[in-house]
């Protein structure tokens, strides 16, 4: 996987330039994008599952073309316990990466992507697992709808998940919100559903999200992934650099592919 500074993204392929009828709904064009993805899932393939409200329609798709036939042998390496029962409902045939280390490609949504495809995931909680598959496989293919598309990470004003350990999880919330005072940063612990005295939100690790809420740009991200990732309470973060390869956005212009260099 290459590196996350400033990959040129230019258009390969402009599938659909005309735009697409007025009336479709943020889920239509979420399942637009996973259907133009799914084209490139091949018979034989290991096929990483995303998780979210996009990549759940990935799953359904390549599960019709199993079922129709159109597709053979495919294996799936979910990402989360959603997809994982989902897939499993659906017959998908499915591994790990303990039996498959090198996944062919995986198909996943995002909640932001900057100009040179690097990506905020995890608002769903699922980041980590999406991050070892995503970053085991030759070819990552990222399918959203116009309403993701941001200038640079953290722009759209909502949450930058990282995923921490439980223990003294308040010390952890603490220092990251310190690292990154100067983007004017509020770190949250993640709660369940029921207000902020609510229980923590736990992942399919059985760890807490903290999210960074930031007014301005990290700045260097490279760097900014180094600072969180040095911090010993922290497992992962949401900022998916420099690996995803392809993308696929859907929007009421019409429908682009876009590959990234590097
Ligand atoms: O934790 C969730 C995952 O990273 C999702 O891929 C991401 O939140 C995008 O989800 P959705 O397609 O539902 O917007």
């Amino acid at each position: 996987m290459g590196s996350a500074s400033n990959h040129l993204v230019t258009p390969s392929a402009v599938d659909s330039s005309s735009p697409l009828p007025s009336n479709l709904t943020q889920d239509d064009l979420k399942k637009l994008a996973a259907y133009k993805a799914v084209e490139y899932v091949k018979s034989g393939m290991v096929v990483g599952l995303g998780t979210g409200s996009t990549a759940k329609h990935a799953v359904s798709r390549i599960s019709e073309l199993l079922r129709e036939g159109k597709l053979r042998d495919v294996i799936g390496i979910p990402t989360s316990t959603t997809t994982h029962a989902q897939a499993v409902s659906l017959g998908i045939p499915l591994s790990d990466l303990d039996s498959h280390p090198v996944v062919d490609l995986s198909i996943d949504g995002a909640d932001e992507v900057d100009p040179s495809l690097n990506l905020v995931k995890g608002r769903g909680g699922s980041l980590l697992r999406e991050k070892m598959v995503e970053g085991a496989s030759k070819k990552f293919v990222v399918i959203v709808d116009e309403s993701k598309l941001v200038k640079h990470l953290g722009g759209s004003g909502l949450a930058v998940p990282v995923e921490v350990v439980p223990f003294c999880c308040d010390f952890t919330r603490g220092k990251l919100e310190e690292l990154f005072k100067e983007a004017g940063c509020t770190a949250k612990l993640r709660v369940t559903s029921g207000g902020e005295t609510a229980p923590p939100a736990v992942t399919d690790n059985g760890n807490y999200v903290v999210d960074l809420y930031l007014e301005r740009d990290m700045g260097d991200l490279e760097a900014a992934s180094e600072k969180i990732l040095r911090l010993p309470g922290v497992v992962e973060h949401g900022m998916f650099l420099g690996i995803a390869t392809t993308l696929i956005v859907a929007g009421k212009a019409g429908m682009t592919v876009r590959d990234r260099f590097g």
